[in-house]
Formats: structure tokens, sequence, C-alpha cells
């Protein structure tokens, strides 16, 4: 049994801002994205990334369309250390993408960052250190002031670095980690401070990032904490706001989209949400969010599977089947309700148009997937789901009474073996139930007609019948009706034709016919038939053979 929370937590306080304005703001174009996948996700893994692994989720993030890649922590390891050492050496970086790497505010690692980043074109260097007051406690032990000393004797050391290697066009960013529990005025004071320091410009340009590191709150106190940040901050115009939320509460999408409402003009964090703890912010998600609603993401994910592949293998992690946007199941309706207003949405829609799709809020085409993902049937399906997939892989348009019977034949067999039917299980349990089978138990196999003088139609057909071939004579009114006539005699029963529908199986003029006949039988008994030919007649009369069987 749970003790009573209340005697072990505390919640962490709101910042009081009546005023804010983000609530009003709409999200009208992409922000800055760093993908932090190669730090921030890599120091997260039970085993590193090597070289090669690293190699390989770098030239996937190019592909992507990263211009900002936080590629390590040089002086945490030699793996570390070599691989920016490659790209610098290697000339992997292409002109317009900048590398990140992190330092702790310690004099040696600083040396060795720089170190690490001889001979870079361009490149930032990211400071961090926490600034809440439990860190200042139990981590650094220090006041305010000494960890403000911390920060500005480390910025000014790199500062010193940056002019001592002017061939590198140089950014510098600042994380007061722990920012989402510091106090706001400290913060402000320690981003001031070091600013005041670095100097920010055009020709100097500084990141401020303000990190959710462990995500404690709300996602609307985050942003109110970026509101009042950016509103507080003198310098506001000279710096670029970035945000970097974890997900401890499973909110940290939520919280990158209100910072940016908020003021943040950049968000960092990885792809499918990987990092410390319960992860980064997932940037396929934010960006496919924003492409979502007709905003430009900025990021490329047109080919979601490859991206989801290179992923897992780099991480040695599975991408969750459910995950927003990229999960195999993402574009997956299984249930009945669903399929249904989907069928209907693709039945509606006309080329060109805007997409308006029951529960597809994206065209799963446009990241690469077809449809056919889209309608997967179980016993929790119902008849447009099965009717959607006969029709998407074999082109037959099933009248609605007939998706009802058909659905009850597929909810029985899903229903007993417990498992999703393939889409082949179903196309067999079609063709079984309605006579498109190889031998039919009726099969017509040569027919003639003739009008008579009575204006009725006299049939004349070789039908055979359990493998023995049989005389079928009828009159009638039409081609059908003669038939049923003859055929009454046949199953020792009549039987009226309640339904018939026919439709070509293509657009061509030479296309095959399919034609649909649905009998109702002296002793209650209904049932359907189907028949495909060339010849639309004998397409209706071996439909009409296949209700008996
Ligand atoms: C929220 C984040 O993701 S921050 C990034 C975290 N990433 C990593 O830590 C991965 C890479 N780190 C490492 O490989 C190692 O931690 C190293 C190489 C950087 C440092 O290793 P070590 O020298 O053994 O130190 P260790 O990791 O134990 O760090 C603890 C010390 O650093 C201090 N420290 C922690 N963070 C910082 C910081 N940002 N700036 C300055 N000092 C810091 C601590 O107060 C502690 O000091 P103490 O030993 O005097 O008590
Ligand atoms: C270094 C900082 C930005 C960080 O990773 C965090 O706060 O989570």
């Amino acid at each position: 049994m749970l003790k009573d929370p209340a005697q072990k937590y505390q919640p962490y306080p709101p910042l009081s801002l009546p005023d804010r304005t983000w609530p009003e703001k709409q999200i009208a174009h992409a922000p800055r994205w760093l993908s932090t996948d190669l730090r921030d996700g890599n120091q997260a893994l039970a085993e590193p990334m090597d070289v090669a692994r690293k190699m390989q989720l770098w030239n996937l993030l190019l592909d992507c369309g990263f211009k900002e890649i936080e590629v390590a922590f040089p002086s945490a390891s030699q793996t570390d250390f070599n691989f920016v050492r490659q790209l610098i050496e290697n000339h992997h970086i292409p002109d317009d993408v900048t590398i990140q790497v992190l330092t702790q505010a310690r004099e040696d690692l600083i040396a060795r960052t720089f170190e690490a980043l001889h001979g870079a074109s361009r490149a930032t260097v990211h400071l961090y250190n926490a600034t809440a007051p439990l860190f200042r406690r139990l981590v650094f032990g220090m006041e305010k002031a000494q960890v403000i000393e911390l920060a500005t004797r480390s910025t000014r050391q790199i500062r010193k670095l940056c002019e001592e290697n002017p061939q590198t066009h140089w950014q510098y960013e600042y994380s007061p980690e722990t920012f989402c529990f510091t106090e706001p005025e400290f913060a402000l004071e320690i981003c001031e401070a070091v600013a005041a320091i670095w100097q920010p410009s055009a020709e100097r340009p500084m990141i401020i990032n303000l990190p959710a590191t462990v995500e404690v709150n709300t996602p609307n106190v985050y942003a109110d904490q970026i509101e009042w940040f950016c509103r507080h901050f003198s310098q506001r115009e000279a710096v670029c706001i970035s945000v970097h939320p974890h997900n401890d509460r499973g909110t940290g999408v939520a919280s990158a989209e209100l910072a940016v409402m908020a003021g943040a003009d950049r968000v960092e964090g990885c792809l499918f949400g990987n990092g410390e703890r319960t992860g980064n912010v997932c940037l396929v998600t934010l960006a496919m969010n924003l492409y979502s609603q007709g905003v430009t993401p900025g990021l490329d994910f047109s080919d979601m599977t490859r991206v989801v592949e290179v992923v897992e293998s780099c991480n040695q992690l599975p991408v969750h089947p459910r995950h927003p946007w990229a999960g195999r199941l993402a574009y997956t309706a299984f249930s009945g309700s669903h399929q249904d207003a989907i069928k209907k949405g693709f039945d509606a829609r006309r080329p060109g148009e805007r997409w308006e799709m029951p529960y597809l809020p994206i065209d799963p085409q446009d990241i690469g997937c077809t449809y056919e993902a889209v309608i997967r049937v179980n016993s929790q399906s119902g008849k447009s789901g099965s009717a959607w997939l006969i029709e998407q892989n074999h082109g037959l348009t099933l009248p609605r009474a007939l998706q009802q019977d058909f659905s009850q034949h597929v909810q029985r067999e899903a229903d007993e073996g417990g498992k999703e039917m393939t889409q082949n299980a179903l196309w067999q349990l079609f063709r079984s139930r309605y006579g498109l089978v190889p031998a039919p138990r009726f099969h017509l196999l040569s027919y003639s007609s003739e009008s008579q003088q009575d204006g009725l139609l006299r049939l004349t057909a070789a039908i055979s019948h359990d493998g023995e071939t049989r005389q079928l004579e009828g009159c009638g009114n039409g081609l059908l009706s003669a038939a049923a006539s003859g055929l009454s005699s046949w199953v020792a029963q009549s039987f009226v034709i309640k339904d018939y529908h026919e439709h070509t199986l293509g657009e061509r003029s030479d296309s095959r016919s399919v034609a649909y006949i649905h009998c109702l039988f002296q002793d209650g008994s209904s049932r359907w038939g189907v028949g495909i030919d060339n010849d639309v007649a004998r397409a209706s009369l071996q439909a009409l053979l296949n209700t008996l069987a």
C-alpha cells in the first residue's frame, strides 16, 4: 500500500505571472533545432556509441536536415574526443552545419574541449553548471555567489580560448542546468553575469539554454518560467533562448511547445525521445506536430522507416510501436468504427483537396508509408474494414449488404482464431464463401440464349455440377430470371433474386466484370454469390450459381 505521498514529497512552487501572454500564441514557424542524440542521448545508453555508430547517426541527422548537432562531451571519453577529431579532420561537417560540444565548468575539461575542436570552421561551446538550491547545497557545496563565480570564470576562459583560435567561427551556449527548479531571479542573475562576460552580438552569437533537466512541473509552469525569463533578460535581442526539456512527467513535448509559445527560439532534444531516464523531448514528434498543422518543420522525415531503423540500430533501443507519428502502429486502425470512418474519408477524398481524414491526422504517404497498414482486421473490426481491404487489394467494391454478410463470417473466424486476419486469409475466406474458387460446385461451362415470340428469353446452359455435366434450361424476362427458373428444380426449392450489382474491374474496355447476387430461398435462408468473368453475362450467371453452393 502506498504511503501518504505528502509525507515524503512536496510540489515545486509555480511562478506568479498573471499577465502571461503565451496562452494566446500560436506556433507559426519552426524553432531552431539542436539534436543532442550524440551527447545527451548517447550518455544515457547502457553502451554508449562507438565512433562507427556515432558516424551512422551523424549521417542520418544530416539527412534529416539538422543544422546544429551536439556531437560529444569531448573531455568525457577518448571515443567522444576521437569522434570530434574525425568529423573535423575528415571534413564530414557541411558548411551550413555547426557542431556543438558540452563541457563542465572546469579548467582542465575546458582546455581538453578546445583541443578536440581545433581546426573546426564553426563550433558551439556549451558550458553547464547546475543552479538549483539542492544542487548548490548538495553537489557543489557553494553559495550563490560562488556558483556565479564558477560560471563566469569558465566563461572567461572560454572567451579567451575562442579569441586565441580565430580561425573558428565560435558560438557560445550557457545552460543553468536545473533551470526549471532554480529560483527564477537567480537563474536570471547568473545568465546576466555570464552574458556580461561573453558580450553577445551578431559577431559573438550566444545561446542561453534553459533546461528542464528533470521535469518537475506541469508544462504551463515551464512556459511561465520561459516567458518571465525572456521579459526580464536585459539583452534579450542579442541572445537566442533555447529550451531543453526532459520527459520525466511524460509531458516533454507539451513543455517544449508551450515554451516556444512563451518565447523560446530553439529546442534541444533527441530523435524518438532518447535521453536520460525517460528521455529528452522527441524532436520527431515536435517536427511532425508542426507539419500536421501546415507549418514547415525544417526537418525531413519523409522516409520515417529508415529513420526508425537507423536510430534503433545506433541506440540499440526499440522505438515503441505506438510512438507518435513514427510507430509502426501509428496509422493503423483495427476497430470497426475507426475503419468505417477512414473508409468513408478515402471514398470522399478528391485529388488536390486538403487532408481531412477521420482518425488520420496526416497522410501516411507523406512519411513514406503505404495505405496497406492503415486498416487491419481482427475481432474488433467491422464491415468497412474488410470491405476496404478487399477493394484496395482486389478492386471489388462490395455492395453494403454483402459487406454486412461478409463481416459476420470474418467476425466469427477472427473470434475463433483470436488473431488478426491477414490480408491473404481475408481474401481466401471471401473466395471460399462466395464461390470464387477454381472448381465451384455449380460451374458454368457454356450458355446460349434466344428471345422468344412471347417476349421471354430462353436460356440453355451446360453446367458442371459436382463434376458431372448437366444441361440447364429455363425461361424468363431476362438471363438471370431464366436461369433461376431452371435452377429451382435443381435445388428443390424456389428462390428469388433479392439484390444484383455489377461493375468492371479496372478502367480498360477489356476489363473483367464482377457480379454480386443475393438470393432469398423458400426455406428462409439467403446467400450471396460472386462471379468474375470477361463477359458480364457469364459473371452474373456464375454469381447466381455460387449462391446455390
Ligand atoms: C544534465 C546533464 O546531462 S549534464 C551532462 C552530464 N554528462 C556527463 O556527465 C557525461 C560525461 N561526464 C564524464 O565523463 C565525467 O563526469 C567527467 C569526465 C566529465 C568528469 O569526471 P570526474 O572528474 O570523475 O568527476 P565526476 O563526474 O565524478 O564529477 C563530479 C565533480 O564534478 C563537479 N561538477 C559537476 N558538474 C559540474 C559542472 N557542470 N561544472 C563544474 N563542476 C561540476 C561536482 O561538483 C564534483 O566535484 P567534486 O568531485 O569536487 O565533488
Ligand atoms: C547540459 C544540460 C543542458 C542538460 O543536458 C540538461 O539540463 O538536461
